[in-house]
């Protein structure tokens, strides 16, 4: 096991931010810790990085413990937080990921290759000699995670990875992850963006004031909002009002959401009879997404 974490609690003043939570993460498994705003996600986070001490319960990363073995669970573990903190905006990004490399413990030796080969890995090779005050943040943070593994890592803490980045720059963040899995490391992924779950995770962890109130493999976490599809059909004039569906009206046009359980022909056939005689202008299918589950646990 790569993280072992038992009973781990730890209170702020009357808040318990985490209540007795276990889990593990096999070697090589990417995990996805969801919860709504104030569930504990950073708390747990900054435990396992060593920035903060748990009120009880332990947690160890590669066998090593997180309070007692600090500096062994420093070696084998990167960091990547989101935002725009912690790097030296006057350095170049090749500078930058140099001090950080340093700080974290590697030799001088064979370091201009590491640090070369990790700037190519994020996409700053051409950039890699630019002030990191004129990146734009999607490269900031490109850099955060070049910083989070140029180590090697066994195990990789991203928080909110993608935060505040467009879609462009959020998935090639998500793509540059997505390779960093091939090479077996460990990873605990905290996001707000289900799409981020959904493209890298193999597990969910759902954390809910402080306790886990679910650890599922990432499809049964899917099918738990109850339903595979969702059929969205639009139209003018008077509207259908068939079973499991909702209708949102708005002056002479309406919308009209139906809940899919099953796909099969029939589905058509009922959806058909359903229309005949409403006059339709758009018809769009749309698989269930994570966030139809999370928001069905994180408000039950
Ligand atoms: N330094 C602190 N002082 C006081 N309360 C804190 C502190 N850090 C966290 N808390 C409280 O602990 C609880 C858990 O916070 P935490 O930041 O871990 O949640 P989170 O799931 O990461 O939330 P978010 O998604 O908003 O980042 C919250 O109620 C929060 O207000």
């Amino acid at each position: 096991m790569s993280i072992v974490v038992e009973g781990l609690s730890r209170s702020f003043g009357g808040v318990r931010a985490l209540d007795d939570v276990s889990f593990e993460v096999a070697s090589g498994e990417v995990v996805a810790l969801l919860g709504v705003n104030g569930a504990g996600k950073t708390t747990l986070t900054k435990i396992l990085s060593t920035l903060l001490l748990p009120g009880g319960g332990s947690a160890r990363i590669m066998g090593h413990d997180v309070v007692g073995e600090a500096k062994a669970c420093r070696s084998v573990t990167g960091v990547v937080f989101g935002g725009d903190g912690g790097l030296y905006g006057r350095l170049s990004g090749r500078d930058n990921l140099r001090f950080f490399a340093m700080l974290a413990g590697l030799g001088r030796r064979g370091l201009r290759a590491r640090v070369d080969d990790a700037l190519e890995r994020v996409g700053l090779g051409a950039a890699a000699d630019r002030a990191v005050q004129t990146y734009s943040k999607g490269m900031r943070q490109r850099l955060h995670l070049a910083v989070g593994f140029i180590a090697s890592p066994q195990v990789l803490l991203l928080d909110e990875p993608t935060v505040g980045l467009d879609v462009i720059e959020a998935q090639r963040l998500r793509d540059t992850v997505r390779d960093l899995r091939t090479s077996g490391l460990t990873v605990l992924l905290t996001s707000h963006l289900l799409v981020d779950v959904e493209q890298l995770a193999d597990r969910v962890l759902l954390l809910q004031d402080g306790r886990i109130a679910e650890d599922l493999p990432l499809a049964s976490f899917t099918g738990l909002a109850g339903y595979a599809a969702l059929v969205v059909v639009r139209g003018r004039g008077p509207h259908p009002v068939p079973r499991d569906a909702t209708v949102a009206v708005d002056g002479d046009t309406w919308e009209l959401s139906l809940r899919v359980r099953r796909w099969d022909a029939s589905v058509f056939a009922e959806l058909g009879q359903e229309l005949a005689g409403y006059e339709v202008s758009d018809l769009s299918v749309r698989e269930v997404r994570l966030e139809d589950a999370f928001t069905k646990l994180a408000t039950a």
